[in-house]
């Protein structure tokens, strides 16, 4: 499988083409919408998602349903599209329009260099396109392959460890049901109830002081059978893609899978998960530290991934930069911005773990149709369980 995205932040639509989902999928407007939904919330988002209320249009590879193996695109409308459109549509020719012209590059976004790159003299051609408005898309082709995975006994949750330096420490989740549960009732996403006041606080404090704050999510995924991906190639490794993936994400810095960049600093003996065997589940494994991954192949332990974000790059406390047409200094001043994203970004990075993990598995078992693929994969669970 495949997709592509296309759309500006503040133009009429985002949209995506997934290619190479099989048939026979059930896959309902709902189903995305609720989505959609997650990712608009969490506390610390700026005005623009007062705005938005996300909402796809199927507008094909599905009928009745069910997805048809043809390509499907999906659109999401903007709706600060109109008071937008003539910034978006008019030369900056006119009095009005030419102060409207972005010559001032925000230190953390893509503005500079951007427009080093495609020789842009008015930056809003770059910070449409590398906004994480797009991220909605993302979003909905990842709800597609969270169809997929479900359909294969597989679940995928994520959640907020830490935001501004406020570590979630109570991670006592009986199963992915319950820490799914939990954490979409919490504003910012996250299992730990006292910390998740703290990162509250956090962001207030942050907000307060014209600054912005990070943090760390985690996706894990529950059924996924030992054997996916491969060690052969570099570009067939699964936890590469998935890596790529995360980084993928706007101001996402850093992948760790399982104790992560702990193994730096710790022996052998307490990295590496020891082999079991029973005649009731086969081949196991005593600890979980790889996160579900060795040799670029699922471990069939649960894959366990996070992701750093960056403290959103636009401050109401300005930042020294210079502009590309005076050369004069300034301190960039703002309108709107979020303080914190991290709640939303952790629903974005559920999203791209899951379409790594659907394409990887529609790759191995059978790309056409959910039945055969369904067959496969539960020949592939008793195999392994008999090996
Ligand atoms: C869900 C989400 C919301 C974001 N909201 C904002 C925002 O309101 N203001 C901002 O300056 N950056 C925001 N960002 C981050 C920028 O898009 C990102 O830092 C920028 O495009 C530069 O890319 P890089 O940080 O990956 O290098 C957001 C990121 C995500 C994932
Ligand atoms: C629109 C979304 O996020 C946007 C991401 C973003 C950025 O620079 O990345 C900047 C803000 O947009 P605006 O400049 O219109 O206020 C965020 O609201 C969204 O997540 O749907």
């Amino acid at each position: 499988m495949r997709y592509l995205t296309a759309g500006e932040s503040h133009g009429p639509q985002l949209t995506t083409i997934l290619e190479g989902v099989p048939a026979g999928l059930t896959l309902l407007k709902e189903h995305i919408d609720e989505e959609l939904a997650r990712r608009q919330k969490g506390y610390g988002r700026g005005r623009r998602m007062q705005i938005e209320k996300d909402e796809v249009n199927i507008l094909s590879g599905v009928r009745h349903g069910q997805t048809l193996g043809s390509p499907i695109t999906l659109v999401v409308e903007n709706r600060d599209w109109k008071h937008w459109t003539n910034i978006m549509a008019i030369e900056p020719t006119e009095e009005e329009d030419v102060k409207r012209k972005v010559t001032r590059p925000r230190p953390g976004h893509a503005d500079l260099n951007g427009a080093i790159k495609y020789g842009h003299r008015d930056m809003r051609n770059v910070l449409e396109r590398s906004s994480a408005r797009e991220t909605t898309v993302r979003v909905a082709a990842g709800a597609v392959a969270k169809r997929i995975l479900a359909e294969l006994g597989i679940q995928v949750a994520g959640h907020v460890l830490e935001i501004g330096g406020v570590r979630a420490t109570n991670l006592a989740y009986e199963s992915l049901e319950q820490l799914r549960h939990v954490t979409e009732q919490s504003p910012v996403r996250c299992f730990d109830e006292e910390a998740a006041v703290k990162m509250m606080e956090a962001i207030d404090r942050a907000k307060e002081n014209g600054d912005s704050i990070g943090g760390i999510v985690e996706v894990i995924v529950e059924g996924v059978p030992a054997g996916v991906g491969s060690y052969v190639h570099y570009d067939r490794k699964l936890d590469a893609k998935i890596a790529a993936a995360i980084v993928s994400i706007n101001a996402f810095k850093g992948v760790e899978f399982g104790i992560g960049f702990e193994a730096a600093r710790l022996p052998g003996s307490k990295v590496h998960d020891e082999i079991i065997w029973s005649k009731e589940e086969g081949f196991r494994r005593r600890t979980n530290r790889a996160g579900g991954f060795e040799g670029g192949m699922t471990t069939g332990m649960p894959i366990v991934v996070r992701g750093v974000m960056k403290p959103i790059p636009t401050l109401y406390k300005p930042l020294a930069s210079v502009d590309i047409d005076t050369k004069e200094p300034f301190a960039a001043s703002i309108e709107r911005s979020d303080s914190c994203a991290v709640p939303a970004a952790s629903v974005v990075a559920e999203a791209v773990v899951a379409w790594e993990i659907a394409t990887a598995i529609v790759d191995q078992f059978g790309q056409d149709r959910m039945d055969l693929i369904k067959e496969n994969i539960e020949n592939m669970r008793r195999y392994a369980k008999e090996f």
